[in-house]
């Protein structure tokens, strides 16, 4: 991490669409080895605030900084930060599970046997190897999540941020993601994600955030 800041730095973070206004001066700070999950009702900014810290999306005004690079160095953000979200599916689309893998271990320069070991592995848990030449367009919703997710854990990003990570998948698939998380923050990564289902976050040991009124506070299970 440079310049001693945080993961995740977001300050003063302003968005609005017209006369909506979704984020109002919002602050959010993540740490290295931690797992946080941020819940708020439908239509809050979950996902506008998660596009707008990895630069998917332009605040209007505000700073962001992943660790410690402006959303401007690309390669950085690319290197430390993985996204998964429905939303960010269009370009695999063209893929098939195989070739993503292919694509994902040549951008990062991932050693491919360590590579190869790793995709059998992860497609074999999540039951997806059957899978492996099938167009991605052409998969199911959960199946296209274990994909995605097991795209993103190959080149072992340092930020792991997933919108609505558990819609859609099984409770094994569930059950290995909370692993996952916790399998990263041991490891000293980070992982962000947002769910309506509060029994699955509570299996983690998250710090837990609430979104309302273009805030992020800490969340108050009580
Ligand atoms: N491109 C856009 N143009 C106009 N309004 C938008 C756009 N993207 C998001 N919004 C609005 O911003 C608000 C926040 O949307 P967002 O998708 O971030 O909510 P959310 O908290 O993720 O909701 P959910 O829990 O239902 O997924 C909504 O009112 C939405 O209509």
């Amino acid at each position: 991490m440079s310049n001693d800041l945080p993961l995740v730095y977001a300050n003063q973070l302003r968005k609005s669409f017209g006369n909506k206004i979704v984020l109002r001066d919002l602050h959010f700070e993540l740490h290295e080895g931690t797992t946080a999950v941020l819940f708020g009702k439908n239509g809050v900014g979950k996902s506008v605030f998660l596009n707008c810290i990895l630069g998917f999306l332009q605040a209007d005004q505000g700073e962001v900084r992943i660790d410690g690079h402006p959303l401007t160095d690309r390669i950085h953000i690319r290197n430390t930060s993985a996204f998964i979200s429905s939303d960010h599916q269009d370009f695999l689309n063209l893929f098939t599970p195989r070739e993503y893998f292919s694509f994902v271990q040549e951008i990062y320069q991932l050693p491919k046997e360590e590579a190869t070991a790793l995709i059998q592995q992860w497609s074999d848990d999540l039951q997806v190897s059957r899978e492996m030449d099938s167009l991605f367009s052409g998969l199911s919703f959960g199946t296209k999540k274990k994909i995605q997710l097991i795209g993103a854990l190959l080149f072992r990003p340092k930020l792991l941020v997933c919108d609505e990570i558990f819609e859609g998948l099984d409770s094994d698939a569930v059950n290995y993601v909370i692993a996952v998380f916790d399998r990263r923050q041991r490891e000293g990564q980070s992982s962000l994600f947002t769910t309506h289902i509060a029994q699955y976050a509570m299996k983690t040991t998250s710090k837990r955030y609430v979104l309302e009124d273009g805030q992020i506070r800490d969340f108050d299970w009580g």
